[in-house]
Formats: C-alpha cells, structure tokens, sequence
C-alpha cells in the first residue's frame, strides 16, 4: 500500500496502529499519547485505504462533545461532509437504534426519554401505590437498585434473590416500575442501552443487518465501559474480528458507576486475534507535568504498566498555592488568569480550572464573577441552577413572596407531600379563572373547601409551613434562617435519600448554599453597608442570586476560563491547568478514603487531572476550607506527597521569593503514604498536634484540639479546657505538652 499523507505526523507505534489491517486491535497507552488522534486516523486510513465508506464505521466516545469534535476532526482531513457516520456515545447510538426500530424494540413510536428525576417520581408513586413501607425500601434506593440491574444487563426476572425479602421487594419494584415505563412509553438512560441490546440480539435479521452493515467498530476510553456496554459491543461484533479499542487503565475513573477496567484485559481475552499496540511518547505535556504525572500513578497497584515519556523540554515547575482560605485560593486563581492573559500571551480559552466536587464550584464562580472574568462551566450547571439549589431559593422565595407562582409550583409537591397533578391542575385552573395567584387560589379552595380529604390536608400543611417560616426564623441570621428553611422543607432528607455520588454532592452544594449566606451577610459579596440581617437580607441575597444565576454567563464565541469536574475533563487538554481544592477529604474525596480501590479510583482522577496540562499547572488548596457549614482546617492532600519535590515550586504572593516547596513543610512524615490524621503544622519543631489529640498546658491544664488555622510560626490553634473553656492559643508559645 502507498504511503498516505494520513500517516504524516504520527510515530511510528502510531501508524502501526492506524495502518493495522482492519482486525482486532487494542491500543493501551497512558494520556496524552495520542490514542484519540490515531483513532481518528485510523477511521480516516479505513476509509481511504480500505474503501469503507463513512456508513460503515460506528465510533464511540465517552461524552457528546468529543463526538462532535471528532467528527470535525475527520471531516477536515477527509475533506468531505460525514454526516452518515455512526460517531456517538453509547446512549446517543442506542437511541438512534431505538427510534429507527420502535416497532421492532416494541415501542411507541413516539417514545419519551425520562431522566432520573422522572424516574424517582415515579418510583415513588409506586411504592405508594403499593403500599410499600418507604423506609425499608426508600425510593432513591429502589431507583438505584433498578439503575444498577439495568447496567449490568439484568431484567427483574433475572435478579436472584436467594429468598430474601428484601431483595424480593426491590424486584418487584423494578417489575412494576418496568410495567408503568411500558405503559406509558418510557425509557431511562439505562434502558435506552439495555433494550438497544435486546433488540439487537432478539431480531436476528437486525442484528445481521448490522454486522454487515458495521465493518468496523471503534471505541474510544475503553477502561470506562460497563458490563451492558461490553456485551453490546460484544453482540454487534459477532465472531467477526472488526473491533479498534483504545483505553488507558489508569485513567479508569467511573468505577463507581459501574465500569469494569477488566474489560481491557477480557477484550484480549475474547476478542479473536488482537493486535495490541502500545504507545509511549506523550505528545501533550511538558516533561515537568508528565513526570509528576508518573510519579503519583506509581503509588497505585495492579497497573497494566506502560512507560510514558516525552522530549518537550521540562518546562514550567508546577506551581503550588497554598491559600488562606477558599476565597484567598480562588482569588490566587483568578489573579493569576489575570497575568498570564494580560502578561504572558495567554487566551482565556487556554484555561482549565478543575475540581473534584461540584459545589466547589461556588466560590470559584463567585470570584470570577465579581472579577468580570467570563467563564463557563462544562459539563454540569452553574452553581445557581443546580436542582437542588433551585429548591431551596424556591422555598426561599416563597418565604419572600407568597404571590411567586413558579417557585410555588415548584416546591407544592419537593419533596413529595401528596399533593397530586390534580390538585395543582385545580388550583391553577381556580387561578386563573380568579385572576388570583396560585397562593391565593390555594388560601380560597381552603377556605371555601373546594379541596378535598387528603389533598386538602396536604395542600394546608403546605401552606402552614410556608406561613410557619416567618416566626419560626424571627431573629435569625440569613444562613441560620436558609438551614432552617432546608431542614423543615424536608429538601436535606429528600436530597439524602438520592444515593450514591449524586445525593452527596446534592448535599455539598446545599451546604453550600448555607455557606454562601453566610458569605453575603459577611458583606464579602457586596457594599457591607448595604447588608442587613436576617429575614430582611433575604430579599437582596435572592436577587443577587438571580443575577448569578442568570447573567454572566460568556457570551457565545466570548473568550472565557473553563471551569469543570475532573470527570468531566477526561480526554481534553489545555495550555494551563488549575486543580483546585487539593486536599485531603476533599481529594482524595473523604468517601474513598476507608477503601483502597476507591483511593486509588481516586488517584488515578488526579492523574487525569494533572495530564489534562500542556504547559501550566498549578495545584492549590486552602488551610481553612468551609464545608457543610463549617470551617475546617484542611491538610494538603497525599497526592502533593507523591508529587517530586524538585518539580514543584511554592507560590509565595506579595512579592516574596518562590522555593522549592512546600508541601513537607506542613506534613513533616512525608513518605511512607498512609493514612495520617488530620494534622496541624508541626514543622520548626513544634508539637505535632491533629484535631481530637489531647495536649496539657502549663495554666491551663488538659484539653482537646478542636480547630486550628495558619501555618509555621502564626499557626493558632484552639483548644477545648477542661473546666477552661475553648480558647485559642499561638501553636509557637504555647508551650503545650502532647498527650495523644
Ligand atoms: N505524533 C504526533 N505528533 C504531534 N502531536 C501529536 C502526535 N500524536 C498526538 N499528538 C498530539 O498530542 C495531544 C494528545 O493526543 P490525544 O488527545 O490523541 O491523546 P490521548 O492518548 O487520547 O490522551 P488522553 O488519554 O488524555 O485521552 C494532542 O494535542 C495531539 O494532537
Ligand atoms: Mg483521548
């Protein structure tokens, strides 16, 4: 075959892979190695060399936005339209399938797609319906449970109970939910996958249609698929040998929903005759970056092994910025946005600010807002249009304004307290012949008992609430008044119950809503002047919010920073880096801690994270980290440790002189890596103290350290005396002796 330009510009492990003949190949390499180019290549050399047309390749990839991007990249080096390629995710292609074949997959042609909220609602109206004790079997539960059957491919019928009672409701649950999704043609994100897969292997016709069809199927982030998704891929193949796969398994980061890094290794196992390909230059990063990123890997077990390097030149140090607190590092963040834009040629597309938990976001968005930096956050909503945040200002605006219809209608029924459609289509319906609001239609229908039996008592202790608020938070001051409001709502136990990953971050940002609060009355987002308290500081925190909410969005085509999870970032690259909130309970995340797969899940996210830069990386923290309406002392996290020292580099402000670092300086037992307790400064030969150990004072006799700020020499801790008190002492002349 002649050598094709579509070779130019790769190694020559690359074009070994891209240039394969039309078999089974894995290629296993670690970030930045170019498995996403050679895809694309690849998919471009078919085509060219092998005359497939675009009709007959179907390629995956893990998020919607590399699908387009990949096809653009394809159709610039074709240089033709490939509007008939199959180039998707998994749920966009079996979607696809779905409503080509409805009939076939035994499906209204107009089926509806319904997301996981829907899906609650409805799980909860069965229980009810049911009569299902809804605290043995809580709905998120139930929801969960079906979720999980589904990704693994299971159908109720299929479950095994091994006669436990428990274990039989859940099936019964998911029978019933299955039924009611039947009935009123319904299909969750899981189904879409697991139907797709049904119909496929139940329609033998459509399946060959598409063996033939299909002359090759790609798949790009490998190590992220699941169970169902490997079967399908597995059906759709067939015997024949068709299938390209690359994958790095230590970027495997969505275990926890339910992905399997195992299939790289089951693929070669059971896909005919795999070609496995490794590559080893990273093209992306500058080789400070990409040792770091190789240092901190090693600390996980059981990898696959692949040796990364590069010949760019070291590059930058990595930069680490130990701030004050979570405002000082998010201003450290937008400052140094700020010079390189303004002083080192930097646009504000090049850069990425990442972080592990969504409501991190907040203060970052608050910062930059005030900064009139644009930004825009990628893969997951803005701070203030989260569901759950919405909720809460809903009852907040309530509690502000009984005439607010939409946040009326919003909260009637969140979290569910019987008021059903029909009662809302009543009281709307009173509404508008009235002319009233719906409040008002609602105070009328309870006074003329237009309601009736259950909905009238419910639509009543709706109203009391609400009325309740007032009294009830008299004297309050903001935050105290919003935790108040998200406590007797029930918003804190509805999002509670939501399991996994998704509850709990529900909760940080709720949290963080309080936080916020307590910020505003602080008077750090506004004229402190202008600042009142309590209930009468509700109105202009609501409206402030709202701006939040809605304004400063960067207008399309608007350079701006951007802003995502770590998940979020996989497979993307940028010039600068900011990982932010490196600490630990934070990141590692405090739920992976008592597991080591889930801490080294953990890493390999911050492998991710790290490997997302081209030129500039900056990792920060903060000492004093409020969360769940609190401020806590935070310690750097372990993955600093595991970081070389002489790659890093201390941000020191103010003109003071940057060192090497830093990171021993507040954890003076670097390595072995273990789990350490929450430690305070104890460099310059001062005590080593953590929160809970118990020291004795000279005067103040025995106590136990609760809170602690600050670093070195102004490190103060505060102490709880027996019979003293708490008090806070300078760590430097305390003169304390510890006891454990
Ligand atoms: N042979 C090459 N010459 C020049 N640049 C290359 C070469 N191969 C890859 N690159 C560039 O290196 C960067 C990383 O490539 P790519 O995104 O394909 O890597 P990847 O292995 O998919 O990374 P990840 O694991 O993060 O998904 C891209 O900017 C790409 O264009
Ligand atoms: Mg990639």
């Amino acid at each position: 075959m002649s050598e094709s330009p579509l070779l130019d510009h790769l190694n020559t492990h690359q074009r070994e892979a891209v240039s394969a003949p039309p078999g089974n190949m894995l290629v296993l390499a670690g970030a930045g190695s170019g498995k996403t180019r050679v895809l694309v290549h690849r998919i471009a050399w078919l085509m060219d060399q092998h005359q497939m047309s675009p009709y007959a390749i179907l390629s995956v990839t893990f998020t919607n936005k590399a699908s387009r991007e990949m096809r653009t990249r394809l159709e610039a080096l074709n240089g033709a339209s490939l509007r008939h390629m199959w180039v998707g995710t998994f749920h966009s292609i079996s979607h696809r399938l779905l409503r080509t074949h409805w009939q076939e997959a035994r499906l209204p042609e107009h089926f509806q797609i319904i997301d996981s909220d829907d899906q609650l609602r409805m799980v909860k109206r069965l229980l009810k319906q049911h009569n299902v004790d809804d605290e043995r079997w809580p709905p998120k539960q139930v929801q969960y449970f079906i979720s999980g059957c589904k990704e693994e491919g299971l159908r109720a019928h299929q479950v095994q109970t091994h006669g436990d009672a428990y274990m039989g409701k859940m099936v019964e649950m998911y029978e019933l939910y299955q039924l009611a999704c039947e009935r009123g043609g319904l299909v969750d994100f899981g189904e879409l996958l697991l139907r797709s897969l049904e119909l496929l292997r139940d329609t033998p016709p459509l399946l060959n249609h598409y063996r033939e069809r299909f002359a090759h199927i790609l798949v790009d982030e490998f190590q992220d698929t699941n169970t169902l998704q490997y079967a399908w891929l597995k059906l759709l193949a067939g015997n024949r040998e068709c299938m390209t796969v690359v994958g790095d398994d230590d970027q495997s980061i969505y275990g926890w929903r339910g992905a399997r890094v195992e299939n790289i290794q089951r693929f070669t196992d059971e896909f005919a005759n795999t070609r496995v390909v490794r590559l080893e230059q990273n093209y992306r990063s500058s080789s400070a970056i990409l040792e770091a990123a190789n240092a901190l890997i090693s600390n996980n077990g059981g990898r696959m092994g692949k040796n990364l390097w590069t010949d760019s030149g070291r590059g930058e140090r990595i930069r680490i910025y130990a701030g004050f607190n979570d405002i000082d590092e998010s201003r450290f963040i937008a400052d140094t946005i700020r010079e390189l834009v303004n002083e080192h040629g930097y646009s504000r597309d090049d850069v990425a600010i990442l972080y592990r938990s969504n409501a991190q976001s907040r203060v970052l968005e608050e910062t930059l807002i005030r900064q009139g930096m644009p930004y825009r956050i990628y893969g997951g909503q803005r701070f203030y249009e989260r569901l759950e945040i919405k909720n809460a200002l809903a009852y907040l605006r309530l509690m502000n304004n009984r005439e607010d219809d939409a946040a009326l209608e919003r909260v009637i029924n969140v979290p569910a307290r019987g008021i059903g459609m029909r009662t809302v289509e009543q009281l709307r319906e009173r509404a508008r012949y009235g002319n009233l609001t719906m409040w008002q239609a609602m105070s009328d229908a309870a006074a003329d008992g237009a309601l009736k039996g259950r909905a009238a008592t419910a639509v009543r202790a709706f109203s009391d609430l609400i009325d309740g608020l007032d009294n009830d938070t008299a004297g309050m001051a903001l935050h105290e008044l919003v935790e108040h409001v998200i406590h007797v709502s029930a918003l804190r136990e509805h999002h509670a119950a939501e399991k996994g990953e998704k509850g709990q971050a529900r909760l940080e940002n709720l949290a963080e809503l309080v936080n916020a609060c307590r910020a505003f009355s602080q008077g750090e987002r506004m004229d402190p002047n202008a600042v009142s308290e309590g209930a009468e500081a509700l109105e202009p925190f609501l409206a402030e919010a709202a701006l939040d909410a809605g304004d400063h969005e960067a207008a399309e085509g608007e350079e701006c920073v951007q802003m995502m999870t770590l998940h979020s970032a996989k497979g993307l690259e940028f010039p600068v880096v900011f990982v932010a909130g490196v600490e630990e309970g934070l990141f590692p995340h405090k739920m992976s801690l008592e597991e080591p797969g889930r801490l080294e899940e953990e890493r390999r996210l911050c492998y991710v994270g790290v490997t997302r830069a081209m030129q500039r990386l900056y990792l920060t923290y903060a000492e004093l980290r409020r969360m769940h309406g609190k401020e806590t002392f935070q310690r750097p996290s372990r993955f600093l440790r595991e970081l070389p020292e002489e790659l890093l580099e201390e941000v020191r402000l103010r003109g003071q002189i940057s060192r090497p670092v830093s990171t021993q300086r507040t954890t003076p037992n670097r390595r072995p890596s273990g789990p350490r307790q929450e430690g305070v400064d104890a460099s310059d030969g001062m005590p080593a103290l953590s929160l809970g150990s118990m020291v004795r004072h000279p005067l103040f006799g025995e106590g136990v350290v609760i809170n602690a700020e600050g670093q070195g020499e102004r490190a103060r801790v505060q102490i709880s005396f027996e019979g003293e008190g708490d008090k806070w002492l300078v760590l430097g002349f305390a003169k304390l002796e510890v006891l454990s």
